[in-house]
């Protein structure tokens, strides 16, 4: 590939990051994403002009054809020893743990890891309140210079929500947050690059991995990154380059909740197949800046209850740290059977509730994020080792549910799988493809598998008793978190994937969302805005849908729940007479982000969410 630029702390050097190999080409996009990004996040009256702009997906055999075409075409390989694909705790947990290991065994390892944000951080949403666990054991000094904005907790509360007031509920032990930190999940992941890149990780933001390799055995050999530059008919355009091939004996899957690899790999093992279902939630979250006196700088809060009735599952969140920052946002299992709920509405809806509005009235919204997170917890997790690679944090599932967190079980996944790695290399043939057994069966003894366990009952429970709703899992989760604390001899399941349990839209009434005050509550293309993100218009759709043809169907069964499920209007039915249901389906892609919900939710499950073209996507910074 010759335009290639390979440099460390070159010309091509950004501000922050190294890019070891970067195309001159790729590397001027970065460099504008600084003014992109302030374009959406200043002014208001800007934020409010930007439209969406309609692009009917289409998915043409003309399309097809030109993409075998350029597949066809060779690309450069990379040998590494491990290839780790996404750049978040977890995956930067597992590169600084490998670097330190071979170190003290004396070793050379070269890890490289590749994140599709144009910069660390970038696509990463959490609450986040960190467990320190698996921070305190990787970077013991840690908060001699911790991450920015990073806030001891001060307190803790817990409050059920009906509408227009709240009740004091006790805080569970198993919430309580008592030695934890309030930070943001960019700020923490920026960290943490900043920590591996200090210990020699090539990281390589903008590459979004897209495709694994294979061995003729059937082993993972590495993967590639997608081709830059190619049009939405599928021809290259001025600036086409081909995407790069990293060939590893291990390859590290990182990409968080539902990863677009991580699920082929998933269905490729069969690494499902003495697990439950996966079940996910879906995180929507704001950034505010409130005045002084709304500000209780520490302060973690919790809500059950309104605006989500007895059958959905869920719960909002404000978490106050930093510079007058406030994190709020609702979880809402996407377990939820009736079609019209909207996750994006009722948040906005949420923070009409005093308990939230009290403290972001006067305040200004500055980011917006959406992103699903595992719900699934023990009985959910796949078979992590296969021949050549294996799954860490979300990428596999290892969020305590009771407790909100994800962050220390993903960053221990990573480092478990990093001393099996360095092991392997210390003590094996590291020129054939690894299966890293060790990992699986250390974390099956870590806290990481103990913690799942002890709570492995408490979602499930918001099933197990369907005549009482929600209310039955309450119940049965404070009495396992204040009595059986989850040694009790039976374990609930979770029957259903999410897709499955969508119920048809002639057993619900369409839900009557207020419209935006744009004081607490903002309309959806606001919402995107905030979040700054941005795809090339002209290249293929990133969201493949295999089923086009039965858009009709679902339209008649649905009534449009991709519209409702998506937090940044992507779907929409639109009219168009000609068609049976007078409806079409349209994909507005360039809106999205990244949150994977449609991946998950659509019940044709005919969405395959794919890598769009590198280090496009949200620009979240405090989230
Ligand atoms: C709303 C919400 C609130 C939460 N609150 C908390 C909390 O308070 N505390 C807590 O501990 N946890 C919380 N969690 C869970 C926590 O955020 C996750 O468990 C954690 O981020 C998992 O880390 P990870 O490294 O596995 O994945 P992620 O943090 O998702 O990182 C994956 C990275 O991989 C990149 N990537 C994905 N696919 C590719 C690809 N193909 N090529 C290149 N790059 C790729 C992504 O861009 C991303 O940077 C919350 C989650 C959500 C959504
Ligand atoms: S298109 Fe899918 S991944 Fe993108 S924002 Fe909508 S639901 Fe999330």
């Amino acid at each position: 590939m010759s335009n290639v630029v390979r440099t460390l702390g070159g010309p091509l050097k950004t501000p922050r990051y190294a890019f070891c190999k970067l195309s001159l080409k790729r590397s001027s996009l970065l460099f504008a994403l600084p003014k992109i990004k302030a374009q959406c996040f200043t002014p208001m009256k800007r934020i409010q002009v930007r439209r969406f702009s309609h692009s009917r997906f289409v998915q043409s055999n003309e399309l097809m054809d030109n993409l075998k075409k350029i597949q066809s075409l060779e690309r450069e390989a990379e040998d590494v020893d491990v290839c780790i694909v996404g750049a978040g705790p977890a995956g930067l947990g597992a590169a600084i743990r490998i670097k330190q290991e071979a170190a003290k065994a004396g070793k050379e390892i070269r890890v490289i890891v590749l994140e599709k944000a144009a910069e660390p951080g970038n696509h990463s949403v959490s609450g986040a309140v960190i467990q320190p666990t698996a921070l305190d054991e990787l970077i013991p000094d840690w908060k001699n210079e911790p991450p920015r904005h990073c806030t001891p907790v001060s307190s803790d509360t817990m409050k059920f929500l009906i509408p227009g007031m709240q009740f004091p509920i006790p805080v569970p032990p198993v919430i309580s947050n008592k030695g934890n930190y309030i930070m943001s999940l960019a700020e923490l992941t920026k960290w943490l690059a900043t920590k591996a890149e200090e210990l020699d990780v090539e990281l390589y933001p903008s590459f979004a991995a897209s495709e694994v390799l294979y061995n003729e055995d059937g082993s993972v050999r590495g993967v590639a990154t997608n081709d830059f530059g190619v049009d939405s008919k599928g021809l290259q355009k001025d600036n086409f380059e081909r995407g790069m091939a990293f060939h590893a004996p291990i390859t590290l899957f990182a990409e968080g909740a539902r990863g677009s690899l991580s699920k082929s790999v998933i269905q490729r093992f069969d690494l499902q197949k003495n697990s439950e279902p996966q079940t996910y939630g879906l995180g929507i979250k704001e950034v505010w800046r409130v005045p002084d006196e709304n500000f209780r700088n520490g302060e973690v809060a919790h809500t059950l209850g309104w605006p989500l009735r007895n059958d959905t599952y869920g719960g909002g969140f404000m978490y106050q740290f930093g510079d007058n920052y406030v994190s709020v946002g609702l979880v809402v299992g996407l377990d939820y059977p009736n079609p019209y709920v909207s996750p994006a509405a009722e948040f906005q809806r949420m923070k009409q509730n005093p308990f939230f509005a009290k403290v972001l009235k006067g305040g200004t919204c500055l980011e917006y994020a959406a992103r699903s997170l595992n719900e699934g917890g023990y009985q959910s997790i796949p078979k992590l080792v296969f021949p050549g690679g294996a799954l860490i944090g979300c990428s596999a599932g290892f969020v305590n549910v009771a407790k909100i967190k994800g962050t220390h079980t993903a960053m221990k996944s990573g480092m478990v799988a990093a001393d099996a790695i360095v092991e392997a290399f210390n003590t094996g043939d590291v020129n054939k493809p690894l299966t890293i057994d060790a990992y699986e069966e250390n974390l099956k003894n870590s806290f990481v598998f103990k913690e799942l366990y002890s709570v492995r009952n408490m979602r499930p429970s918001f099933h197990a008793f369907p005549f009482l709703g929600n209310y039955g899992g309450m119940v049965y989760s404070a009495l396992d978190s204040y009595l059986f604390k989850g040694k009790v001899p039976w374990t609930f399941s979770h029957k259903k994937g999410d897709a499955a349990v969508t119920a048809s839209a002639s057993s619900y009434k369409p839900i009557n969302y207020p419209k935006p005050d744009n004081v607490l509550s903002f309309d959806t293309p606001t919402s995107v805005a905030r979040s700054g993100t941005m795809h090339a218009e002209n290249q293929p759709c990133h969201l493949f849908d295999s089923r086009p043809n039965d858009r009709q169907d679902a339209y008649r069964m649905y009534k449009g729940v991709e519209n409702r499920f998506c937090p940044a209007g992507v779907y929409e039915y639109v009219d168009d007479e000609t068609l049976p249901t007078g409806k079409r389906f349209v994909i507005n892609s360039q809106n999205c982000v990244h949150c994977k919900t449609c991946d998950i939710k659509d019940p044709l499950q005919g969405i395959n969410w794919k890598t769009p073209q590198g280090g496009d996507g949200p620009k979240q910074t405090l989230t």
